[in-house]
């Protein structure tokens, strides 16, 4: 079964507000905010008021991101979150896989319940150099989220369009991703008022594979949603191809043209992931 995770809203836990108000924006998922969204003087309170949240938006995706592995607030926040059960726990700035295997094994020691994933930031340039053995460390990990505002600190670099300094470190990504089979979802855009500049960054995004990307504002979710979902014209193209495909094959040939294109079984695999998506994402 496909999960969509076009749209991935985050949320500072510290804002009620906020919290409330994404019960009705129709992202696919979720994450709930106790890291840099959020002061040192209200983690506390945001870490109780996310936890008891996390049931609270129907059957989305809901997941909570906690504070770095080097912070005072990390372990805290990994029982809580491990008791409060969300769909995952997001850590941020993970470097290595035996970090992975901490946080592992303290979800396993909290109590955290089978369907509480790991999605591990990458957000580091030494992220950027150990992403596959970050991605394969454990089963438990699913997701891969990309942190674009670290990594540019990081490396020193500028936002420009087309985010030129960040393809390298985005590439190495989602090689890892693919090798590894793990979702991966695609940094964040700030100019929350730049729609236009946002949806050119959402089909870059779309364009090098990334399976969704995170947000930061209710006005980027529609864009966003529309953007990661297959189009009318791709749901058509893929069905023909699928169709094409197997009336071939039974005339024994394994190779066909659609559309004056060569199609063979490596499309067709596409075409039926094109599929299960357009389906996962009609709900
Ligand atoms: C970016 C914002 C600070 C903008 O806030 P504001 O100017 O108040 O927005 P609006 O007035 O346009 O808000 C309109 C209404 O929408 C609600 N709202 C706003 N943002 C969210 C949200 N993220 N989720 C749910 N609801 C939201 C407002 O409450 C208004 O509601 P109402 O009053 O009822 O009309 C703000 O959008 C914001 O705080 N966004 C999230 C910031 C955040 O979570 N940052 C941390 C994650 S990003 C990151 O760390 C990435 C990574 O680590 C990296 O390194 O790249
Ligand atoms: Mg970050």
């Amino acid at each position: 079964m496909t999960t969509p995770r076009r749209s991935v809203l985050y949320m500072p836990g510290a804002n009620e507000r906020a919290l409330e108000k994404a019960k009705t924006i129709p992202a696919d998922a979720l994450i709930l905010d106790l890291e840099d969204a959020v002061s040192p003087d209200a983690k506390e309170a945001a870490r109780e008021r996310v936890c008891a949240a996390v049931g609270s938006y129907g059957s989305r995706e809901v997941t909570i991101r906690v504070n770095g592995l080097d912070t005072e607030w990390h372990d805290a926040d990994l029982r809580a979150a491990a008791s409060a059960g969300p769909a995952a726990v997001v850590v941020p700035k993970v470097n290595s896989a035996a970090e992975v295997h901490n946080i592992e094994r303290a979800l396993e020691l909290g109590g955290a319940p089978d369907h509480t994933k790991i999605w591990a930031m990458l957000e580091t340039p030494v992220a950027m150099l150990h992403a596959e053995e970050i991605a394969a460390a454990s089963e438990r990990l699913t997701v891969l989220v990309m942190g674009t505002n670290d990594l540019a600190k990081e490396l020193h670099a500028e936002f420009v369009p087309g985010r030129g300094p960040l393809l390298g470190g985005l590439s190495l990504c989602l090689l890892a991703a693919r090798a590894t089979g793990r979702v991966i979802l695609d940094g964040v855009y700030n100019d929350v008022k730049d729609i236009p500049g946002f949806e050119a960054e959402c089909e870059q995004g779309r364009q090098y594979g990334f399976d969704g990307k995170t947000l930061i504002h209710p006005a980027q979710v529609e864009p966003c949603n529309r953007i990661f979902a297959p189009s009318e014209a791709e749901i058509d193209r893929s069905r023909r191809i699928i169709e094409a495909f197997e009336a071939a094959q039974k005339d024994g040939r394994g190779v066909v043209t659609v559309d004056g294109r060569m199609i063979e079984n490596l499309h067709v695999d596409n075409a039926r992931r094109v599929l299960a998506l357009a389906e996962a994402v009609k709900g």
